[in-house]
């Protein structure tokens, strides 16, 4: 907490620098007369999350951070697809050393952006299932377009949202909410993710959503960086910690879960039917 407010407090006597961390699969510019980042996932066709994209977006947030970034901006260079989610070949036979590296990114990912001390807003131009919607739910701030759909459907996969999915979507709709929606592995209509607070805001095109998120941005001129940042900290830093300090027990579990045959088959028949579909 201290270490953060001292941070906070130098973004109060630090000019904004400027810099580029773009990659090949998430495209970084910064706006330079309001300072904010627009991160754009880009990894055809629909931005599954694997240990590449996740490491290049670990880096992005570092970055961000480091540089006292004014804010950031998450979205997609799809026109459908925000984030399909985890990266279903990462888990599928995987590469023990792989998977472990591929966890412990998703897992630093998510603390980077969760715990940020910038504002952020996810752009959610597409459908944004389980890792998808982690990504959108890890920002402060959510504005979606029509006629897509987002949730934690992991149960639906006969998989299970690791606590650190449910307390970002417990953080957003609060638990009932999220007990429902993780129990049944909901996909939520952007009208219905509306409805219980899952998205902020429903708009009609990707500029209206650049438009409001600016708004959103907007919010925080008039207030003190260091209060901002330590009143988000209050409300997000136990979830960090929880994950934080149960991280390895985690990969020794997720190890044990990723070998049992009977998912393994699971999965290939998940990924099976996803090129069926293609077929039709
Ligand atoms: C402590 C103990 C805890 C225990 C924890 C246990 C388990 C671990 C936690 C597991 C957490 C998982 C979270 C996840 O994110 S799992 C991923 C879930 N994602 C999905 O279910 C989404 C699947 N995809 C779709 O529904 C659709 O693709 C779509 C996103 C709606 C887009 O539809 P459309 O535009 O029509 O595209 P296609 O379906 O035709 O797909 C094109 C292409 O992409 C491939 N693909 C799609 N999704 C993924 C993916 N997630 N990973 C890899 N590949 C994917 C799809 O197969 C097509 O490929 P081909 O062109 O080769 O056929």
């Amino acid at each position: 907490m201290a270490l953060r407010a001292v941070r906070s407090l130098a973004i109060l006597s630090n000019p904004l620098r400027t810099y580029s961390t773009s990659g090949p699969l998430v495209n970084v510019s910064i706006n330079e007369k309001t300072g904010i980042a627009t991160a754009t996932l880009q990894r055809p066709p629909v931005n599954s999350l694997n240990l590449e994209l996740l490491t290049e977006l670990c880096t992005t947030l570092e970055q961000l951070e480091k540089n006292k970034s004014r804010g950031l901006i998450l979205t997609s260079s799809s026109n459908t697809v925000f984030s399909a989610g985890l990266d279903i070949y990462e888990m599928y036979k995987p590469n023990m050393d792989r998977y472990k590296q591929f966890w412990t990114t998703l897992q630093q990912t998510w603390i980077n952006l969760y715990g940020s001390s910038y504002p952020t807003v996810a752009v959610v131009n597409g459908h944004a299932p389980a890792g998808g919607c982690l990504l959108a739910l890890s920002c402060e701030y959510r504005i979606m377009l029509n006629n897509f759909t987002i949730g934690l459907n992991e149960t639906k996969l006969g998989m299970i949202a690791p606590t650190w999915f449910a307390a970002s979507m417990r953080n957003a709709i609060g638990t009932r909410q999220t007990e429902l929606a993780l129990i049944t592995g909901n996909l939520f209509t952007t009208d219905e993710a509306l409805k219980i607070g899952l998205v902020d805001e429903v708009v009609q095109s990707k500029n209206e959503a650049l438009e409001k998120a600016g708004k959103f941005f907007d919010k925080f001129k008039r207030i003190p960086p260091h209060a901002r940042t330590m009143t988000k900290t209050s409300l997000r830093g136990a979830d960090i910690q929880a994950l934080v300090k149960s991280r390895n027990e985690e990969m020794n579990k997720l190890t044990a879960f990723i070998n049992d045959p009977k998912l393994q088959e699971a999965i290939g028949m998940y990924l099976e039917s996803l090129k069926q579909k293609q077929n039709k």
